[in-house]
């Protein structure tokens, strides 16, 4: 039998307050969450905004502890997924691949190589797929890939997205069902599902299939709960000055308070595990959020974690995979090279009089903060 490797990704999160600035640096440097017009400015850019940033979510972090748990969690849904394989008679290394943060995909790929891994899986932590997640690192891994004949001798296969498999709902449904039962009146509260939003220019322009399956992901889920009460889908932690998905969680919280109602489950749709975006931004601001606006009561379902249905879902995904038709890189949704991507919706693209403003000043601006940045000796280039 062929030496078996799972590849977990996930983002990545700051360990510590330090971090934040390298961390969000990584984030911004990366062409599949801001693409300018030309690469040069990429860093200078990613540099600015981590430095403007860095301050208030460092606040934020210190809120929960003074870093995410994402990595302590993802090691533990990989510790468990690997015994559940083996209990399904599969044996099989799990690796960690975070694309901001440690451990980084670069160091799981150089930890798959030193075990001479020869069938590999390739599962994404994040249920539906986004140009800006799941296919930010695809992208690195076809990278790593074509340069390294080594890496090419492995039979690897890509899991795209899984947000309609069976058990992953299942998992999903139980977690609500049992914060709807602890409510105060369970028939009437309203299911509030917050996904991570994504500018509307990545749906639009670059094709990314996310919001299409965040919905179907919140109505297979709601079917699978099979229960009468209402629910609402809304898009959480917008970043900068463009155009997200819409409705906005904050909006939809205040619409839904002026409509009576009072007692919100909130499912937070798009994570599998506790970070900053549920144990802050939703657990603190959101909640803030709906009490002034006259939510009595505001009840979060857990992220699924290393809920033992959810990591039943999570191997019934890699075996289902092993029996598929393999699935590759290229296979996978991958924007143009020239689509526009966060922030520059309002900009043109093109020798247009606008557009050649924009550049020179960019041009300028760009070279100013290099400079800055090698005279600080800071910044972190990954790729
Ligand atoms: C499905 C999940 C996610 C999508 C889609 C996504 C898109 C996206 N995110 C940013 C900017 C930031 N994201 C940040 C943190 C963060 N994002 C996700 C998931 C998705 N992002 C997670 C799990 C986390 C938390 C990591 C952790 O610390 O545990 C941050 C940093 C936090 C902050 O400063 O607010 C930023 C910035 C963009 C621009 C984007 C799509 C273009
Ligand atoms: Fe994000
Ligand atoms: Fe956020």
């Amino acid at each position: 039998m062929a030496k078996l490797g799972v590849l977990l990704l996930n983002l990545g999160g700051p360990d510590k307050l330090e971090d934040v600035r390298p961390f969000l640096y990584n984030l911004f440097a990366d062409p599949e969450i801001i693409r300018l017009p030309s690469p040069l400015f990429q860093a200078p850019l990613a540099w600015l905004i981590s430095t403007l940033r860095a301050k208030k979510s460092q606040e934020n972090y210190k809120k929960i502890g003074g870093g995410s748990p994402i990595r302590r969690i993802t090691e533990a849904q990989a510790q468990s997924l690997k015994l559940q394989l083996q209990q399904l008679g599969q044996e099989a290394n799990v690796y960690i691949g975070m694309r901001y943060w440690h451990p980084f995909t670069e160091e799981a790929i150089a930890k798959i190589k030193k075990d001479a891994i020869e069938e590999l899986v390739i599962l994404p932590l994040y249920p539906q797929f986004s140009i800006s997640t799941t296919g930010s690192s695809l992208r690195l891994l076809d990278r790593l890939w074509q340069r390294d004949p080594e890496l090419q001798k492995i039979k690897y296969t890509v899991v795209p997205s899984w947000y309609d498999n069976a058990i992953y709902l299942q998992s999903m449904a139980n977690l609500i069902a049992k914060t709807i039962d602890k409510v105060k009146n369970p028939q009437a509260a309203h299911v509030f599902f917050s996904a991570h939003g994504v500018p509307v220019s990545y749906i639009e322009e670059a094709g990314d299939p996310y919001q299409k399956e965040i919905e179907t992901c919140a109505a297979l889920i709601m079917k699978t709960l099979n229960r009468t009460n209402p629910y609402k889908l809304a898009y959480q932690s917008r970043v900068g000055p463009v155009e997200w998905l819409q409705p906005y969680t904050d909006n939809a919280i205040k619409e839904l308070a002026q409509q009576g109602v009072k007692e919100l489950v909130v499912v937070p749709i798009s994570f599998v595990s506790e970070h900053i975006e549920t144990l802050e931004e939703i657990d603190m601001e959101y909640r803030e959020i709906a009490e002034h606006a006259g939510i009595e009561t505001f009840a979060r379902v857990p992220a699924p974690d290393i809920d033992p249905i959810f990591i039943q879902s999570l191997a019934d995904v890699v075996v289902h995979a092993l029996g598929d038709r393999r699935i590759s890189f290229s296979e996978t949704i991958q924007p143009q090279k020239n689509t526009k991507l966060y922030p520059q919706e309002r900009w043109e693209w093109g020798m247009t009089q606008s557009a050649e403003v924009w550049n020179g000043r960019l041009a300028m601006l760009g070279f100013l903060i290099l400079l800055l940045e090698l005279w600080l000796g800071r910044g972190q280039i990954l790729n």
